[in-house]
């Protein structure tokens, strides 16, 4: 029933208005899956390779198509994603790319499911899954390297940790998200928005930590449940390799004082979240960093991991982070994502599934977070190509795909 007969790729739009790949996979029974590759801006060195997007669906049709259709179940993850392995035969999709790999390996599981009668998360993840919801983190103002002129630190993220449901979480987060837009206001910032949607004005790192602070606390009042405040500082984009420091607008900071300086961001905002304080070579100032407060906030790795288990059996042994972000494309399978998180998991590792700087409406990241029981979800606060994973969570909890 799920033999995979047919495999359309072609060139869509992606939110920063670049081309990305979309992939439909259709199986014997009419089964049928659609998904699209994400693509990053702040993006990890070890990465898998993503090719422009024509030269990868080249590729991928020469190499990938013809060793699955007629050949591989759709209902069959293991065996898909292995096969594309096997038609890229590197170690990081440079072949076919990791866009091409992606979009095929996301919607053959939609067309698994869409066989099965299921729900994308009820296939991942099976009957025994979990009961829990992903707390989404929610990115309110930023920098970095998805807005010019604005923050050093990459994301200032809402964290509603305290929401008794998904849907009251993804409201306050665009609550504070509007909150945010009220304070910029009233001190006279005029400001447009970053590739994810988060407010993106010319103002330095210690002004945002004030307005985010208080647009959390407003909106924590209003809706009497705990929101955290979260940091995204993206390390690797600050740090110089030639002069072994991280360079902020106003200053530099030697890797010892950037540890210090996050260190005392946690105690002063009560940060619950650190996504990658240091460069994504640093294990060694990732565990130094971890020692000192990852036992009040996530330490979470995204450029120091990049969704690789080989890369998190390094930091699990070094004690580097205590959180793991896992972004599908990163490594180029929905199992690769899996095993991730599952090894994660199996050693105290909280998973973060996120969506990238670049993305579409595709919400399988919202499936993939529910099936694996994955704590938390990164996937921005509005727009489009964000609230179509929100929604989505909604919609699950709802009962309703
Ligand atoms: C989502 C992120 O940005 P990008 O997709 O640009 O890597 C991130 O760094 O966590
Ligand atoms: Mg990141």
């Amino acid at each position: 029933m799920t033999l995979i007969t047919d495999i359309r790729l072609r060139r869509i739009l992606d939110s920063r208005g670049n081309p990305t790949v979309e992939a439909d996979v259709v199986t014997e029974s009419g089964g049928f899956g659609r998904a699209a590759a994400p693509s990053g801006a702040s993006t990890g060195e070890y990465e898998a390779v993503e090719r422009p997007p024509g030269e990868a669906i080249a590729a991928a049709r020469e190499r990938a198509v013809p060793r699955l259709v007629g050949e591989i179940y759709a209902g069959n993850q293991r065996d898909i994603d292995a096969a594309l392995h096997a038609a890229d035969g590197t170690d990081d999709f440079s072949e076919i790319g990791a866009n091409s790999a992606v979009a095929i390996s996301m919607a053959a599981a939609k067309a698994g499911a869409d066989v099965l009668g299921a729900p994308l998360f009820q296939h991942l993840g099976g009957t025994f899954r979990g009961e829990n919801f992903p707390i989404p983190l929610g990115n309110v103002v930023g920098g970095g390297e998805h807005a010019a002129d604005a923050t050093d630190i990459q994301e200032f993220l809402a964290a509603p940790v305290g929401a008794p449901s998904v849907e009251d979480a993804v409201f306050a987060n665009a609550a504070v998200h509007a909150a945010v837009a009220d304070l910029l206001e009233e001190r006279g910032v005029p400001c447009g928005k970053g590739d994810e949607g988060a407010w993106a004005p010319s103002i330095d790192d210690g002004e945002a930590f004030e307005i985010v602070a208080e647009a959390v606390s407003l909106v924590q009042d209003e809706v009497g449940f705990n929101i955290g405040f979260g940091l995204d500082v993206a390390g690797a984009e600050l740090y110089d390799s030639e002069s072994e420091t991280y360079e902020y607008s106003d200053r530099s900071r030697d890797t010892d004082e950037q540890i210090a300086y996050i260190a005392d961001l946690v105690e002063e905002y009560d940060l619950v979240y650190v996504e990658d304080p240091l460069d994504e070579d640093d294990y060694d100032a990732f565990a130094d960093l971890t020692d000192e407060v990852g036992d009040q906030t996530l330490i979470c790795g995204d450029d120091l991991f990049v969704t690789n288990t080989d890369r998190l059996v390094e930091g699990i042994d070094r004690g580097a982070a205590n959180s793991i972000l896992i972004k599908p494309n990163q490594i180029g399978t929905l199992s690769d994502a899996f095993d991730a998180i599952e090894l994660a998991t199996e050693n105290g590792y909280d998973s973060v599934v996120s969506h990238r700087s670049g993305e579409t409406e595709d919400a399988t990241i919202a499936h993939l977070a529910v099936a694996t029981d994955a704590p938390f979800i990164k996937t921005g606060t509005v727009g489009g190509e964000r609230t179509a994973k929100l929604n989505e969570l909604i919609r699950i909890a709802d009962d309703a795909t």
